[in-house]
């Protein structure tokens, strides 16, 4: 896995804080997050349901619900500063042209009264100025470059004629199409049976190098991460906790909660051990969180956790976590007993 820290950056989080107003209460969603997006890498964001990683792309796209708000923070994609874009006007220059958007489900993207070749097409013709028969032979090749057959009929199909999988590849096609340097996938094969869904992380793998694409993937599944993603970064209730190379993560994560998302890998519950599990819920986001938000759920929880909030210690030059545990004087904890032998295995594996 190559090194990320001599790549340059295309897009900058700093600070961000992003908040929702509900029946008269605020919720905040995004507590406090930096985070740089490397050129051609591909990221991928981690962690349970609510943890904030699809309004922390939407607020790349612009496209958070409206009662959302940035609070706080920027977003520095060429020199701009996304954070301050006020209308659909400013965002229409960012959306599909330079950030696409690839979701869980294919159906909410199509248009259902539209053959799939116009909607490629469209693309085609909006953002790279094609027309007639080369903005037609632009889309057969797209239709090609994401596996599908037999071109010239199935560009006069309509959505309902594909499966499930297919769909995606067409949601897929019209992404490429717009020629965008980032590409986000939120639970791209979430919808899809598991052969479908290796096949859709291969296709985008594949495009990835084809078109020198920047990629996010956002998924709660560790699987999906280990097999597309050069870096990960871990969020809980709002904020990244651990952040490092895929390797760095998997073999070598230092966060608890980290270990717990790890723990749940198919791969450790063959053993025969009982899994670390994680206990209790995630924090009330309406309340101010004092500390580490994943203490009351932490077994290794320092009474610093309950008190002060850890900033990121840094593990490599590419590898960070948001852990009292990492602090030079905090008593020396060992990863679950699962774990280690995990680790040490990875460690094999990457390194020898
Ligand atoms: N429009 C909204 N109004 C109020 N709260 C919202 C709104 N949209 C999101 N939230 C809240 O923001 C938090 C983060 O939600 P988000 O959808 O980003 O989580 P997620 O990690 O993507 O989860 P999932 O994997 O289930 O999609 C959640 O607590 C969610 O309830």
């Amino acid at each position: 896995m190559e090194a990320t820290q001599t790549k340059s950056t295309i897009l900058s989080i700093h600070n961000l804080v992003i908040k929702f107003k509900l029946r008269g209460k605020v919720l905040t969603a995004i507590r406090d997050i930096s985070l740089n997006l490397y050129k051609g890498e591909s990221l991928a964001i981690v962690g349970e349901s609510g943890s904030g990683k699809s309004v922390l792309v939407k607020s790349i796209m612009g496209l958070l619900d409206k009662n959302g708000f940035i609070d706080h923070g920027a977003i520095i994609y060429n020199d701009e500063d996304l954070a301050h874009f006020q209308t659909e006007k400013d965002w229409l220059k960012i959306r599909g042209k330079e950030v696409a958007m690839v979701t869980q489900d294919p159906m909410t993207s199509l248009n259902p009264l539209k053959t799939v070749g116009k909607q490629i097409e469209e693309c085609v013709i909006l953002h790279q100025g094609l027309r007639g028969k080369a903005a037609y032979e632009k889309t057969l090749q797209y239709l090609k470059d994401v596996g599908i057959y037999d071109v010239e009929k199935r560009y006069k199909q309509y959505p309902h004629e594909f499966s499930g999988g297919m769909r995606q590849r067409i949601v897929i096609a019209i992404a490429i199409a717009c020629k965008p340097k980032i590409l986000i996938c939120d639970e791209p094969t979430t919808a899809l049976d598991v052969t479908i869904q290796a096949q859709i992380l291969q296709l985008l793998k594949n495009l990835q190098q084809q078109y020198g694409l920047t990629t996010i993937y956002i998924t709660h599944d560790l699987g999906v991460v280990a097999k597309v993603a050069d870096r990960i970064a871990v969020m809980y209730a709002g904020e990244i906790i651990e952040v490092g190379q895929s390797h760095e993560v998997f073999f070598n994560g230092k966060h608890p909660y980290t270990w717990a998302l790890l723990s749940s890998l198919p791969q450790l519950g063959t053993k025969g051990e009982e899994l670390y599990s994680i206990k209790g819920t995630p924090p009330n986001l309406f309340k101010d969180i004092k500390g580490d938000a994943f203490a009351p759920r932490n077994p290794y929880a320092l009474n610093i956790d309950y008190e002060e909030r850890p900033p990121f210690f840094k593990v490599s030059e590419t590898h960070y976590a948001k852990t009292w545990l990492l602090h030079p004087k905090a008593p020396k904890v060992e990863p679950p007993h699962n774990l280690q032998a995990f680790f040490e295995e990875g460690r094999h594996y990457t390194y020898e």
